[in-house]
Formats: C-alpha cells, sequence, structure tokens
C-alpha cells in the first residue's frame, strides 16, 4: 500500500550543541536529513514527502534535494515552534494518500522493512508505531531519590516512524490543538481521542540523533552496514 510521509525538520538541534540545525551536519560526508531522505526516496510504496522546514533554511534545503537528487519532496513546508505544530503544517496538505507516516529527519537509520511494517498494521488497526524493549532498569525518581523500580516488561522505548490512517491523524492534531495539548509524538495525540495504537517492533539502531555522543553512533552504524553491504 501507498503513503505519504510528513519529515518535521524544522527544529534547531539545541541538545546536540552545534551552531545549526543537527540535521546539517554531516555523517560519513553527508547530511543527517539527506540520509533520512534517502530511505523513503528508494522506497518504492512511498508516494511524496512532505517536509517541514525552517523558513531561513528553504534555499539550502533546495539546493541539497538537487544535488542528491531526492525528487520525491513536493513541497518545503514551514514548520513550527514545536515539533507538533511543525508535523501539522504539513497533515492539511490537499491530496494526502490515505495513510500518512510521521518520521523525525534526525532518525536516518530507518529499515524499510520497519516501515513495511507499520503500513500493513496500521492499514489494518488504524494507527501503528516503532518501538523496541527497554533494556535498562527503570526507575521513578523524585529529585534524586528513587520512588519505585518501573516493571520494564511492560515498557517499550517509541520512536518514529508512526503510521496512521490519514483522517484519524488529522482529527487528532485538531482535538489536541483545541485542547492546546502538546505531545511529544503524534501516537500521544491519537491515544488521547480513545484510539488504540500498535507497537511494532523496531530495531535498537533507528536511533535519535540528539546530543554529540550519537554521533558517532551513527558513524559506527554507518561503517558497519558498508562492511554489512
Ligand atoms: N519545532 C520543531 C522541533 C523539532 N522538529 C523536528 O523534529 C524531529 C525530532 O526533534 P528533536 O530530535 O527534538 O530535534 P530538535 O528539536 O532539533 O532538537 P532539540 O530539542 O535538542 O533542540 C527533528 O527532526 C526536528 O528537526 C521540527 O520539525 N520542528
Ligand atoms: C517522536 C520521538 O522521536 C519518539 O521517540 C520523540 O518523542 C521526539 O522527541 P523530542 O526530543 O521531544 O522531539
Amino acid at each position: 500500500m501507498q503513503y505519504d510521509v510528513i519529515i518535521p525538520a524544522a527544529g534547531s538541534g539545541k541538545r546536540m550543541g552545534a551552531d545549526r540545525n543537527k540535521l546539517l551536519l554531516e555523517l560519513s560526508g553527508k547530511p543527517v536529513l539527506i540520509h533520512t531522505l534517502e530511505v523513503f526516496e528508494k522506497d518504492d510504496a512511498c508516494r511524496r514527502i512532505l517536509l517541514a522546514i525552517k523558513e531561513e533554511e528553504r534555499q539550502e534545503l533546495e539546493s541539497l534535494l538537487h544535488h542528491y537528487a531526492i525528487t520525491k519532496v513536493t513541497k518545503l513546508l514551514t514548520g513550527g515552534s514545536e515539533r507538533q505544530y511543525s508535523v501539522k503544517s504539513c497533515l492539511f496538505e490537499s491530496d494526502l494518500s490515505e495513510l500518512v507516516l510521521v518520521h523525525d529527519g534526525a532518525r536516518p537509520f530507518i529499515h524499510t522493512e520497519t516501515i513495511h511494517k507499520l503500513v500493513q498494521q496500521a492499514r489494518v488497526s488504524g494507527a501503528a508505531v516503532a518501538g523496541v524493549k527497554v533494556k535498562d532498569t527503570l526507575k521513578r525518581v523524585e529529585g534524586s531519590t528513587i520512588v519505585e523500580t518501573v516493571d520494564r516488561e511492560s515498557m517499550v522505548a517509541i520512536q518514529t516512524p508512526q503510521a496512521f490512517q490519514t483522517k484519524l491523524l488529522q482529527k487528532a492534531h485538531e482535538v489536541a490543538a483545541a485542547d492546546h495539548f502538546l505531545g511529544t509524538d503524534e501516537s500521544m495525540l491519537v491515544e488521547r481521542i480513545g484510539t488504540a495504537v500498535s507497537v511494532v517492533e523496531a530495531s535498537y539502531d533507528n536511533i535519535k540523533l540528539t546530543t554529540p555522543e550519537d554521533l558517532l553512533f551513527g558513524e559506527a552504524i554507518l561503517r558497519y552496514r558498508a562492511q554489512e553491504g
């Protein structure tokens, strides 16, 4: 089944501590965002990519898209001050596919296999998100004091992509806006309107490049994949 993907890329990367949007930093000589876009460019099931950007980066991004022959980005939309607003800026475009994925520009290592599992699941149940089992022991704290140990068997660490029937995600965003609710992912918005969201097991290497050491992990993932072919 074909899908459209919304890629929020309008952040500033404060936790990365670089002097520019972290998506423009290079991994193995190529901007992070291009690594992410290439996954969807190569996936035949992806019909088009809607990119939320910062206006001041429009020119630079347009020339990168041209240079790396990314043809599926049909529109660069102006993002917002929060990730949720950036996603929303793309979500009400005309002629969206029945199924829409949201994927962070900052997660360049997503596997096509995971994308297809999500599409398949969302087609059946309406909403499916990528996640992995938690590996660490989890504790709830107050200040620096442990209050309890959380049962990790029932915990997953949620990633993107997150796949939804488009009308469902549009409704979830409209309700969130009316309630002035701000979430850290799309699933939260869908959960709060009472729709069940399925989790599809993804990969530990689908990391989000967030803090400086993630760039080292990212280089290692690319080296490993190059060796593996
Ligand atoms: N106002 C925002 C904030 C974030 N994003 C995007 O959402 C994704 C995930 O966000 P995050 O990793 O938090 O990126 P930043 O907001 O850039 O990082 P930070 O919170 O450290 O500033 C990134 O692709 C980022 O570009 C966005 O489109 N618009
Ligand atoms: C959407 C997300 O990637 C799921 O793990 C994550 O919540 C985004 O985090 P952010 O740092 O709040 O943008």
